[in-house]
């Protein structure tokens, strides 16, 4: 098992920080004028009390990406840009693996928009990207690559709507693992994917 390298306070804070990067990236596009300046004001009075006293800090619920010394040694965060709390990039989102399926869950905010009011189609991808390499990461032993990924969108994706992503396993032949999935907002499939994730060649 890996070891912590920071202590649990200062994860806290880490993903508090997120968690305001992440609002006033939102803030930034949809307000202006005083209503900016006041969320703005908001979130830095919050960093200011986070970091002066950490019991202004909720820290009843541990931390959801600390660092941690790897097997290997390695001090290791997690920077995934679609699931990392640590990473301000990343939505927050839900992963449940029910046997072969894997399904994700998040809401996406504006500045994952593409057009109006709908999701940016590169980060539907990469929310597809995401998941299928889950479901195929559950079925091998080694780590796997996307070697192509080919998206349809079949309907506007929406922004401020829970998505659920599902991806699943449709074949294994060697050293390559085939997969599919889909996004829907409710019951609509808005976007399909289906693609090849090839395991590197074993060393000689
Ligand atoms: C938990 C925390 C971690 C968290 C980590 C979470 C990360 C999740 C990220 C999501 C996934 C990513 O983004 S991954 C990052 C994006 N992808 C990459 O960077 C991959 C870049 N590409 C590569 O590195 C390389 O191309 C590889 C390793 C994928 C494959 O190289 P290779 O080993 O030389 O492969 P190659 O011989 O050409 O092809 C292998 C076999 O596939 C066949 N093949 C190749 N292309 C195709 C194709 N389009 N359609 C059908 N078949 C194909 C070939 O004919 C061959 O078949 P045969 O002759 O053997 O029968």
């Amino acid at each position: 098992m890996s070891d912590l390298v920071e202590s649990r306070a200062d994860s806290t804070l880490a993903e508090f920080t997120a968690d305001v990067c992440r609002r006033l990236a939102s803030g930034l596009l949809d307000r202006t004028g005083d209503d900016l300046r006041d969320l703005v004001a908001q979130e830095v009075d919050g960093l200011r009390a986070a970091l002066s006293d950490p019991s202004f800090l909720d820290t009843a619920d541990a931390p959801s990406d600390p660092p941690f010394v790897s097997p290997k040694g390695y001090t290791t965060i997690n920077t995934n840009p679609v699931t990392s709390r640590r990473n301000p990039l990343a939505p927050l989102v839900t992963i449940e693996h029910d046997g072969d399926v894997v399904e994700m869950t998040t809401t996406l905010s504006l500045p994952y928009q593409g057009p109006r009011g709908r999701v940016h189609g590169g980060y539907a991808a990469v929310l597809l990207d995401h998941v299928l390499w889950h479901a195929v990461r559950s079925r091998l032993d080694s780590v796997s690559f996307t070697r192509s990924l080919t998206i349809t969108y079949e309907q506007a994706l929406p922004i401020g709507t829970e998505l659920t992503m599902t991806g699943r396993v449709t074949e294994i032949d060697g050293r390559k693992t085939f997969a599919a999935g889909e996004i829907k907002a409710g019951d609509v499939v808005c976007v399909r994917g289906e693609g090849l994730w090839v395991s590197p060649r074993p060393r000689t």
